[in-house]
């Protein structure tokens, strides 16, 4: 293997047995007792990927898809039915919480057990013992069983010692899902400080953003193969659409699960949904809407400073005079972003035909990550509703920077 690769992994398969169901009754429990059908699950399908020293990888994909299954072969908890996988340096892993920690025995003792799994001797762990302890603000609780520990608490101490034993290679399950706040900005300054020191890292996370603050690249796993091998950036916007079709497709099954309602039953959803979401007296209707990117494909997320575009479908029931199109951006919170409309740009005298499209163009777009949900409406100048939609639609922003807040400011910094 090439010296400055840490991590290979060459054509891996992996295949689970699933064995049936014996029943659930004593009678199909006795009568199926020898039955040994299985099926076979294959999970990874010849996957290949390297990751060289110092970087940081992250591993991304719908739930079980294999993202942990490839983590516990990098860590050899697990062995690929076929294909190699082959690494360079020592490893640490934090992949199944607790996993290697002994519920009777106390905190410290479980240091000792942890690090030695990890290849270290008795000397270097009395020599890293108090780094340890300290970085997991347990010292209280030290000498307790794990048991008596809450899942913060192991995941504390989980984390202190794997990132205490000089690994060259880390790999991290979703471990920082768990502890509070601000133990989780304490193991990302550490993961940070471990990163700019050179050490590889691998982590599978549901996160986007926690990847996209921390790692060079990301790779989407999806039906058992690689579907995208590259930067954050470029590969969470198809991740993303991916899933948001995934959603509407899933959606627009389980409607069509929902038994035929009656008539009336028809109306009185329609027009409770229309009470809460919908008002207006309909002289124009809103009839379509969608976003749009820079080629004019439809979209649902978008990165910070992205061009996006409302394209929004009406038809004119009855004539309107001066009609007006706003638009609502409010924050998954409530807060409202943004909001606009065609009279406050000035925008008089629009005449509408019968059908036809209103597109409101965003040339940069600068919202910061989170999801979003847009309202529509067309009005009168003086602000009555022919047709006002609540969460028309929705949308997602990301980004690769870290700003805080609602949106991205255009600024410059000077130094004097
Ligand atoms: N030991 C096992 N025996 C049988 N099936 C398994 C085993 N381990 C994993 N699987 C199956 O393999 C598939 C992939 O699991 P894996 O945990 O790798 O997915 P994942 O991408 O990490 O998912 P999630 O995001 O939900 O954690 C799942 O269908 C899972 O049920």
């Amino acid at each position: 293997m090439n010296k400055d690769i840490a991590i290979q992994v060459n054509k891996v398969s992996k295949t689970f047995k699933v064995y049936l169901d014996k029943g659930t009754s004593l009678k199909e429990k006795l009568l199926f007792k020898h039955r040994r059908s299985y099926e076979e699950r294959s999970v990874l399908n010849e996957i290949s990927f390297s990751v060289r020293k110092g970087e940081a990888i992250g591993l991304i994909g719908q739930n079980g898809c294999g993202k942990s299954t490839t983590l516990k072969m990098l860590s050899k908890i697990m062995y690929p039915d076929k294909g190699t996988v082959e690494t360079q340096g020592r490893i640490s892993a934090l992949i199944e919480l607790g996993a290697g920690f002994h519920p009777d025995m106390s905190g410290r003792e479980n240091i000792y057990i942890n690090a030695a799994i990890f290849g270290l001797n008795k000397q270097e762990i009395d020599a890293r013992l108090d780094r340890i302890i300290e970085f997991s603000e347990l010292e209280e609780y030290i000498d307790n069983p794990v048991r008596t520990y809450s899942s913060g608490m192991y995941m504390r101490l989980a984390f202190a010692v794997a990132i205490n034993v000089d690994a060259d290679i880390l790999l991290i399950d979703e471990i920082l899902a768990v502890g509070d706040a601000s133990f989780q900005a304490k193991c990302f300054n550490k993961l940070r400080e471990i990163k700019a020191k050179g050490t590889t890292i691998v982590i599978v996370s549901h996160s986007l953003s926690q990847i996209e603050q921390f790692c060079n690249r990301s790779i989407w796993i999806l039906n058992g193969k690689i579907k995208q091998d590259g930067k954050p950036r470029d590969v969470h916007p198809q991740y993303l659409d991916y899933m948001g079709k995934q959603t509407a497709d899933e959606e627009r099954k389980e409607e069509s699960l929902v038994p035929a309602a009656s008539t009336d039953e028809l109306m009185d959803t329609e027009k409770s949904a229309k009470d809460e979401n919908r008002w207006g007296n309909q002289e124009a209707q809103i009839t379509g809407i969608r976003l749009l990117d820079t080629n004019g494909e439809e979209k649902t997320s978008f990165r910070t400073g992205e061009f996006m575009e409302i394209e929004v479908a009406y038809r004119v029931n009855k004539p309107v005079k001066n009609p007006a199109c706003g638009i609502g951006i409010f924050r998954n919170d409530g807060l409202q972003c943004y909001g606009t409309n065609t009279g406050i740009d000035h925008l008089n005298n629009i005449s509408l035909s019968e059908t036809g499209y209103i597109y409101c163009k965003i040339e940069n777009n600068q919202l910061l990550p989170g999801e979003y949900t847009l309202d529509l409406a067309l009005h009168t100048e003086d602000g009555f509703a022919y047709d006002y939609w609540r969460f028309a639609t929705k949308f997602r922003m990301y980004s690769d920077t870290q700003d805080i807040g609602t949106t991205r400011l255009s600024h410059v910094w000077e130094i004097q």
